[in-house]
């Protein structure tokens, strides 16, 4: 896919990764809708952007994913003024093991209300264009963190659901991709959680355990992450595909196939 004139939505789009996407994206010729339930910092992302890039190559829109009503109006909006969408990334995500329903709200829920109402207007079946969908899990959705049990749950269920939707959008012949990236650590205010009693409640007695998975692996920038989220995203041949960023690289998860699960007799 080209990137050229193509029209992309981020949620989480204000600061930290989401930010990184949104310009890369820009870099490379397309236009996109900020969403982002902070209004200040998006306003003021929205802003350098349009210093850069020209005023009609992005929008911002105060949106909480966490709203199906809030969530469906800001894409509404977006579709109605630049008049397709052919790029969804669902990157907005929050670190809350004491509020573990709203992690669930936003990690979980949010990404399946992007995928679904993406999906809704891309597929060619409804007359649309195709497209990607990439959906922004973590290393934890591959592995747990003990330190942040409703944290890593969310992002397991990201993957899975991705890969079962992957598949389904393949098999409907629906024109749309849909890829998941599972980064390991990056330098965003995400990760203040872990200084946070009030977010991490009883597991913060495990942030060590988290810390010391930080320190084998190295942090990121979120600008390296943007790097491997371009590439994915233009690589046509990807569909169902987690890719895990670190920072020695980034490598396809090879994930075993239902028949090849070894088993034997209990
Ligand atoms: N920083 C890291 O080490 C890693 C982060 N991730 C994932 O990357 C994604 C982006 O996080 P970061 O940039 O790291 O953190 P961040 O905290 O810098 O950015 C998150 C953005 O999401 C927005 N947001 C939060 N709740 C929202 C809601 N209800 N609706 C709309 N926007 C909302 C925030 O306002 C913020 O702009 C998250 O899904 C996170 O789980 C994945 C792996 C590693
Ligand atoms: C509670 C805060 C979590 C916030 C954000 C994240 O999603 C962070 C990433 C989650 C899990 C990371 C796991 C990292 C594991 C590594 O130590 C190691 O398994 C990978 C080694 C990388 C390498 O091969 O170089």
């Amino acid at each position: 896919m080209a990137l050229d004139g193509k029209v992309a939505v981020v949620t989480g789009a204000a600061q930290g990764l989401g930010k990184a996407f949104a310009e890369i994206l820009l870099q490379n010729g397309a236009k996109v809708a900020l969403l982002d339930v902070n209004e200040k910092e998006g306003k003021s992302t929205k802003a350098a952007f349009e210093a850069e890039f020209g005023a009609s190559r992005t929008l911002f829109h105060v949106c909480d994913v966490s709203s199906e009503e809030v969530f469906k109006d800001a894409f509404q909006k977006t579709v109605q003024h630049f008049g397709r969408v052919d790029i969804f990334c669902n990157n907005a995500g929050i670190t809350n093991e004491v509020s573990w329903e709203k992690t669930i709200e936003i990690n979980l829920k949010g990404v399946v209300r992007g995928t679904y109402m993406a999906l809704e207007h891309m597929k060619t079946e409804n007359g649309g264009g195709g497209g990607v969908i990439i959906n922004v899990a973590s290393m934890a959705g591959v592995v747990h963190l003990a330190g942040a049990p409703i944290y890593t749950a969310t992002k397991h269920a990201v993957v899975g659901f991705s890969r079962a939707m992957a598949e389904f959008s393949a098999a409907a012949g629906y024109g749309v991709r849909i890829c998941m990236l599972c980064p390991a650590f990056v330098r965003t205010d995400i990760l203040n959680a872990l200084k946070e009693k009030d977010k991490l409640g009883e597991f913060f007695r495990l942030k060590h355990l988290t810390e010391n998975l930080l320190d084998v692996a190295g942090l990121m920038e979120t600008s390296d992450v943007a790097k491997v989220f371009l590439q994915m995203l233009l690589d046509d041949s990807k569909n169902g595909a987690a890719l895990l960023v670190t920072p020695r690289g980034a490598a396809y998860v090879d994930f075993p196939a239902a028949n090849e699960i070894p088993c034997s007799p209990l």
